[in-house]
C-alpha cells in the first residue's frame, strides 16, 4: 500500500500499525421471517485501519455501497474480504477510501461473521500523512487524537459514513 501510494516515508503509516490493536467482533444474524422489513447491521464504514471479515457459514448478506448502490458480496470458501476503514481513509489523506457497508437479514438460515479490526495504537494522532500533504493535495481531514475519533464514533448513531464529517476539513471528495 504505501509503495502503490507512493510514499516518501513509509513509517510515516507502517509505524502507526506495527504496535496497533487488534480487536474481533463476532456477529450471529438469526434467521428473519421478514428480511425485508429488517436489517442486520445498519449502513456504516468501520472506524479501523483495516478490517478482515470472514463470512463464517457461507450465507450471503454483506453488502457494500458502490455508486450509490448496495451490492452484494458473495462469500467464497476459506476467504477473507478485505476492507479499508475510516483511519486509512484519514491517513492516507483520502486516497483510499473506507467502504460503507452493511449485512442484510434472509428468513432461511442463521448467518454468522466475524471482523478482524486492525488499528492503530492508541495515544496516536490521527491524521493525514504529512508526505501526502502537499500544496496540490492539502490535508482534507484534520488531525485529532484516536481515543478522540474512537469515543465519538462509538458515541453517534451509525449513518453510513456520516462520522468522517467531523474531522472532515472540507468536501472536496465526492461521495
Ligand atoms: O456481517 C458482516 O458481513 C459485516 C460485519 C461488519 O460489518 C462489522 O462487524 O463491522
Ligand atoms: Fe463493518
Amino acid at each position: 500500500m504505501t509503495k502503490a501510494l507512493k510514499i516518501q516515508e513509509p513509517s510515516e503509516l507502517l509505524d502507526f500499525f506495527e504496535e496497533g490493536d487488534q480487536s474481533i467482533r463476532f456477529n450471529y444474524y438469526p434467521p428473519c421471517p421478514q428480511p425485508d422489513q429488517v436489517i442486520g447491521l445498519n449502513p456504516h464504514s468501520d472506524a479501523s485501519g483495516l478490517t478482515i471479515l470472514l463470512q463464517v457459514n457461507e450465507m450471503q448478506g454483506l453488502q457494500i455501497k458502490k455508486d450509490g448502490l448496495w451490492v452484494p458480496i458473495n462469500p467464497l470458501p476459506n476467504a477473507f474480504v478485505v476492507n479499508i476503514g475510516d483511519l486509512l481513509e484519514i491517513m492516507t489523506n483520502g486516497i483510499y477510501r473506507s467502504i460503507e457497508h452493511r449485512a442484510t437479514t434472509n428468513s432461511e438460515k442463521e448467518r454468522i461473521s466475524v471482523a478482524a479490526f486492525h488499528n492503530i495504537q492508541m495515544g496516536r494522532d490521527l491524521g493525514p500523512a504529512p508526505s501526502l500533504v502537499t500544496p496540490e493535495s492539502p490535508a482534507l481531514y484534520k488531525t485529532i487524537t484516536l481515543e478522540e475519533y474512537v469515543e465519538g464514533y462509538l458515541a453517534s448513531k451509525i449513518k453510513g459514513k456520516s462520522y468522517l464529517d467531523v474531522v472532515r476539513l472540507k468536501n472536496e471528495i465526492d461521495e
